[in-house]
């Protein structure tokens, strides 16, 4: 039976947005930063993400010693001399900052068992203690998003670094980030992320490598408000080489999901820590050739229940404090054309149809 769950412990008075926002981007998002800085410099010293990835491609050459030129496990043979792609940097900058995240809440918290412990241990009751857990060090707690309207950004659709567009998130081209919102307990199992979890089984081991190993959904949960970057790492045939970024916007799924206003609190340092990671390898384009798009989904919009509108919002502001050039699309699958209602008062649509044929 689904725990109740209990409220988060801070809310904010402030009406006026951006400000909550860049007051929540500062407030949470610095750590994943100073982190990312602490990565890139010690990136040299370990030798341990690299051969993680060895371990997660089926191409041994995908991920040798950090000196070394090799191919991404995907790209084709012609591009990857033309790129002269070196291992991993910015795997390892990625690696090295789960590592020290890794690090850092050890101190905090018992050691995760590792392999052999996964989801299937944790029970309701479980859940529902480490949604309290959770609920600590998740974001900076519920705003009152019902005031999101009162919030618009300046600068017409065309120069807004966040456009909507209407098509198929996955139709997307090579060097593609594909961006979705993801649970912390290695599940990909509905909606979109099921469809992701299909597609991209290379990248869903390394999530769920992330939340279940690196990580443990009880003791010590991935934090919310935080994104994984997947680099391309399928090594199916034909496969597209996009990435993968995964914003965990809330601890669970199912009917023990974050609240609305606790999703939406997490998105914002999440989407933060996407644009840091994003922005890192523009500056330092050590693995592979150049993100060439930013593409969601509208998310959280689903199965997390939060109106498309308000995650919006809280993206654009996000953007706006970002000192970056990525432009996001934002992706949506098109609605089927909805009929003018010919029904009478009282009639249904059903029986006027009936009734006409
Ligand atoms: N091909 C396509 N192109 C473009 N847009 C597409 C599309 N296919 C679907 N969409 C739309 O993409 C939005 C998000 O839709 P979703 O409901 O999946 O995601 P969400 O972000 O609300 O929630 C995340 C949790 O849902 C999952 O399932 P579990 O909770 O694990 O069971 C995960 O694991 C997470 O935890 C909706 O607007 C869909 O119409």
């Amino acid at each position: 039976m689904p725990s109740k769950r209990p409220q988060s412990p801070r809310t904010h008075s402030s009406t006026h947005i951006p400000t909550l926002v860049n007051n929540m981007l500062n407030s949470h998002a610095q750590v994943p930063q100073k982190r990312e800085r602490d990565a890139a410099s010690d990136a040299e010293q370990s030798g341990a993400p690299a051969q993680k990835a060895t371990k997660l491609g089926e191409n041994p050459d995908a991920a040798t010693n950090s000196k070394s030129t090799k191919q991404t496990p995907n790209m084709p043979k012609g591009r990857a001399r033309e790129d002269s792609v070196t291992v991993s940097p910015s795997l390892l900058s990625l690696e090295r900052f789960l590592h020290l995240e890794k690090t850092s809440e050890d101190k905090a918290s018992p050691k995760a068992g590792a392999k052999g412990k996964g989801k299937a241990e944790a029970t309701d009751d479980d859940q529902h203690d480490n949604r309290t857990d959770i609920a600590t060090k998740s974001g900076p707690g519920p705003v009152p998003w019902e005031n999101l309207s009162s919030y618009k950004t300046t600068g017409s659709e065309d120069s807004s670094r966040l456009q909507e567009r209407i098509g198929d998130l996955f139709a997307a081209p090579d060097d593609t980030v594909l961006v979705h919102a993801c649970n912390t307990q290695g599940s990909w199992g509905a909606g979109i992320a099921k469809e992701f979890r299909k597609r991209y089984p290379e990248a869903f081991r390394l999530y769920e490598e992330h939340c279940l190993l690196t990580h443990h959904p009880r003791k010590n949960p991935v934090s919310t408000g935080t994104c994984l970057v997947i680099p391309p790492i399928e090594t199916k045939r034909g496969a597209r080489r996009h990435w993968i970024a995964c914003l965990f916007t809330s601890a669970k799924y199912g009917g023990n999901k974050d609240s609305k206003d606790t999703i939406l609190a997490n998105t914002a340092p999440a989407f933060k820590h996407l644009l840091v990671q994003l922005n890192n390898h523009a500056r330092v384009r050590s693995i592979g050739p150049a993100i060439q798009e930013v593409r969601m989904c509208q998310i959280n919009s689903g199965l997390f229940s939060v109106k498309w509108d308000h995650t919006k919002a809280v993206l654009e502001a996000v953007l706006a404090s970002d000192t970056g050039h990525l432009k996001v699309h934002v992706y949506s699958l098109p609605t089927a054309p909805s009929k003018p209602n010919t029904a009478r008062k009282g009639q249904t649509t059903l029986q006027s149809f009936i009734r006409r044929h």
